[in-house]
């Protein structure tokens, strides 16, 4: 490599497409850029910035903060000095790093910049030792030494941008900025900033400039700062001294999201907001913005935009004061949650209606020093509560106390009380402004999560609605309302447990359809964990479907733990939680009573809940009226067939069942249509369980007992407390095969073929074809078993795997109603439970969610 240091390093990380770059900015003849410490952090991210602020405006403002980690480390040697401490290791360290960005940015010293570097340092070690021996107010040499680090950075930007040969001057803020102490921070002194700006300009006639950001001077014309990430509000003073046509406030976020993305995994960018919008958010603690940035541009209507340095394609979130036709008008634009609060309540007989009370309490609490976020009053004036920060309520107590110590005394106020522990909530937007449901949809939302509201308040301005709520119900509320106003209200978490035959068929339909489904309809599925019995995969968004399986596999997987799996499916930021069980395993079916309590819903094609004990039966109808879930299992009685919901609809319309007949076994259904003796039966078991029809033991098939827990399922659905042991069954299992090992049966098959073979001849001889039959009536029990047809009964004219379910009711008495067609395979036994999956999120809908 014969190129020089700074080539290779410039040209690896200027060669962004900055002219894809430069179309995203709109034209203007002035803009104002401003990097944060994460941008400016390293000698790459600084290289990195010409492409950014290639931006074809006529005149380009650069204004930066000090590289990552360097402010707190002045903060600390500042008070080391202070304090006659040693800072001279934490010196030599940021001294090294800024030398070594200065080395990299600046490798042939065309810019002096080690040199000046040097001296930056070595003036602030001037200033530190000073400090260790300062008396009287210390305060400018303090700020000096605090805004060290945007002087620095000032210098390795101008360098890295092309310094003064490309017209890049650099200006140190203290030249001009002049500001003084106010109770929000730094307040400025516009008309001397205005004169000292308006003289620099025309010594320099700048058009390019690199500014110092975070550092000023006061009205004596020392060093001070603007506070902590003061450099936003440096970049929103000179866009205002520039009257820039816009300010870009570059950061390491796309822009400014809907909700803290930390506790909100679905929250998004927002493309655009009002400036009042985005004050209402700064104030309630997004951290996107410094709450006093926005003031110096909103006077001059300055759009202000948010952008990301690591991915500055992305377009960011645009501030401006009106929004314009295509621009976000969603109702609320964000949600915040400010912790560590307390409510302080004065209550009193004596206060209603006496003018005054109010004026009194909140002047108390401004000359106590505390700040009151939230203030609500009800109309009977009984009582005043607000908001505080939990760190100064005792104090805030004492104050009111003290203040209305002669109103306690003679019982016109009763109590001041303070309640800790509590978060605010607010949601803010100006599309929420006349526009009736909204606080109903919060609140319906808050309600759904069980989060109890403390206290309310919202501005006449109708642009923010905060309550205060127990903190420790402060994520819960967050996700809850998030969805409410940002998710379909029919967007489902969905977890699948048991890929097997019905499970993959399953999640390659889910693939098939859910891009449609979301495009057409409000039904957002999202496939978010999969189990088998040994392992699961969960994911805090959504799994593609058809690569469920694999993740199994993958370097995610873990070790299947049912309640886990429960707790994750049934995620507090998605309204709501389904899972699917294609498992066929007992065990999993005796969680559905908890989890349905929980609020989850579930579908199943497995019979073991349906079919197994009474307690468990009654225990899923209990959750399911306690829980607001639904438990579906189409598939359980003829797979893809609408053999459960055309009984239910015969009985919800006032029918009476009479009796059920007919051939409720696919496998056993195409092993008869298949069985000629022309290949033995052990053969046509070993296909059928191949093409996914048997259970997963065949022998639960051939024994009847699928059948049998067929006919429970219905029964209970009539109505009737049938159990398996009220069910007569013939089995094909020989008795000695029942105990043994699935395997074991497997291997054995051929065992069947003598007894089969002399059935078939039987039944042949007699002309009659063999048929395995289901009988369930109210006066004659419930039965299953083989039986020899007449080749002209009903039965024997069904093909395949065909179920042919008849129902004899008071209304169809003597010409019953027959659903027919195949009962079982992979495919339809998916689409049956597909259909019940989509049956429950297409009831779901805004406000009626399950998470109870
Ligand atoms: N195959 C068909 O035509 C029909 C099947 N069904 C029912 O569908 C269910 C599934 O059947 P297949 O897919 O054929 O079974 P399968 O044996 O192919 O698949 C079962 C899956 O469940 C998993 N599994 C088993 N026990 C588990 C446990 N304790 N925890 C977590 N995962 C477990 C297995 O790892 C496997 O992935 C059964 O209940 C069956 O009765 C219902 C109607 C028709
Ligand atoms: N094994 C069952 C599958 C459906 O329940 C059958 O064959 O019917």
């Amino acid at each position: 490599m014969s190129s020089a240091p700074s080539q290779t390093l410039g040209d690896a990380v200027s060669s962004a497409a900055s002219s894809v770059l430069a179309a995203l900015h709109p034209a203007t003849a002035t803009r104002v850029h401003k990097f944060g410490g994460s941008s400016v952090a390293d000698a790459i991210r600084i290289l990195s910035l010409a492409p950014l602020v290639d931006d074809g405006a006529d005149v380009r403002v650069v204004v930066v903060s000090a590289m990552a980690g360097t402010t707190n480390a002045l903060v600390a040697m500042a008070t080391q000095a202070a304090c006659g401490q040693d800072w001279s290791a934490d010196w030599s360290v940021l001294r090294e790093r800024h030398l070594l960005a200065a080395d990299a940015i600046d490798p042939s010293s065309r810019h002096g910049l080690r040199d000046a570097v040097t001296r930056d340092f070595d003036g602030l070690r001037d200033d530190l030792l000073a400090l260790a021996s300062a008396t009287g107010d210390t305060a400018p040499l303090v700020a000096q030494v605090h805004g060290l680090g945007e002087l620095v950075s000032s210098r390795l930007v101008q360098a890295a941008l092309g310094g003064e040969p490309a017209g890049w001057q650099r200006l140190d803020a203290r030249e001009v900025l002049v500001v003084h102490p106010g109770e929000m921070g730094a307040g400025v002194e516009w008309d001397a900033s205005r004169e000292r700006f308006a003289d620099w300009r025309a010594r320099h006639q700048p058009i390019r400039v690199v500014v110092t950001g975070f550092i000023a001077r006061d009205l004596a014309g020392r060093s001070t700062t603007l506070g902590r990430n003061g450099s936003d509000y440096s970049a929103a003073i000179f866009a205002n001294l520039f009257d820039a046509g816009e300010l870009v406030i570059w950061t390491d976020v796309d822009g400014v999201l809907s909700a803290d993305p930390r506790l909100v995994p679905d929250a998004v960018c927002l493309p655009s907001m009002t400036y009042a919008e985005a004050c209402e958010l700064a104030y309630f603690g997004a951290k996107v913005l410094h709450p006093q940035t926005l003031a110096p541009v909103q006077s001059r209507g300055i759009p202000l935009c948010i952008r990301n340095t690591l991915n500055p394609s992305a377009p960011g979130t645009r501030i401006v004061e009106r929004l314009e036709h295509g621009d976000d008008d969603s109702l609320v634009k964000g949600l915040t949650i400010v912790r560590e609060m307390a409510v302080l309540e004065l209550v009193g007989n004596g206060m209603v209606g006496v003018p005054g009370t109010a004026e009194k309490l909140f002047a108390a609490l401004h000359g106590a020093g505390v700040s009151v976020t939230m203030i609500s009053q009800g109309s009977s004036e009984h009582s005043i509560c607000c908001v505080v920060r939990a760190s100064q309520v005792e104090h805030a107590r004492a104050t009111v106390e003290a203040a209305f110590a002669d109103a306690m005394a003679d019982a016109r106020t009763q109590a001041v009380n303070v309640t800790p522990g509590i978060a605010i909530l607010a949601a803010v937007g100006d599309g929420m402004v006349g526009m009736p449901g909204v606080a109903a949809r919060l609140f319906a939302a808050l309600a759904q999560s069980r989060v109890n509201i403390r206290a309310i308040a919202q501005g006449a301005s109708e642009r923010n609605i905060s309550v205060a709520i127990a903190d420790a119900d402060a994520t819960r509320a967050l996700r809850a309302a998030h969805s409410a106003f940002w998710l379909s209200p029919q967007t489902v978490s969905v977890g699948v447990i048991g890929p097997g035959q019905v499970g993959r068929a399953l999640l390659s339909q889910m693939a098939a359809v859910l891009p449609k489904l979301r495009a057409a309809s409000q039904v957002d599925l999202r496939l978010r964990g999969i189990a088998n019995s040994g392992y699961m995969a969960l994911d805090h968004f959504a799994i593609h479907p058809d690569e469920a399986v694999a993740r199994l596999t993958g370097m995610t997987t873990q070790a299947f733990d049912a309640d886990a799996f429960a707790a994750h499916v049934r995620a507090e930021h998605l309204p709501h939680a389904l899972i699917v069980d294609c498992s066929g395993s007992d065990a999993i079916a005796r969680r559905y009573p908890e989890w349905l309590a929980a609020g989850i819903h579930v579908v199943t094609p497995s019979k073991h809940a349906g079919s197994g004990d009474w307690s468990r039966h009654v225990a899923i109808r209990e959750a399911q009226r306690n829980g607001g879930a639904r438990f579906m299992y189409e598939a359980t009685v003829g797979a893809g067939l609408p053999v459960i919901q055309t009984l239910r609809n015969l009985l919800d319309t006032g029918d009476e069942l009479e009796a059920i007949d007919g051939m409720l076994s696919g496998t056993l259904a195409w092993l008869f249509n298949s069985y000629d003796g022309s290949r033995p039966f052990s053969a046509l078991v070993r296909e059928a369980r191949e093409l996914g029809y048997t259970e997963p033991d065949p022998r639960d098939d051939l024994s009847g007992l699928d059948v049998a827990r067929k006919l429970v399922i219905l029964a209970r659905e009539a109505g009737q407390a049938l159990s398996l042991d009220d069910v007569a069954i013939e089995s094909l299992v020989p008795a000695h095969l029942q105990e043994v090992s699935r395997d074991e049966f497997l291997a054995r098959l051929e065992e069947l073929d003598a007894p089969m073979q002399a059935r078939l001849d039987e039944a042949n001889a007699g002309g009659l074809a063999l048929r395995h039959i289901a009988h369930l009536s109210r006066g004659n029990g419930a039965r299953v078993g083989v039986v020899a047809l007449p080749a002209a009964h009903v039965c024997c004219h069904t093909r395949l795997t065909d179920n042919l379910v008849q129902f004899t009711t008071a209304r169809y008495a003597s010409n019953p109603l027959v659903v027919q067609g195949p009962g079982a395979g992979p495919q339809v036994t998916a689409a049956g439970v597909f259909g019940d999956v989509l049956a429950i999120a297409h009831s779901l809908s805004n406000g009626i969610g399950a998470h109870a």
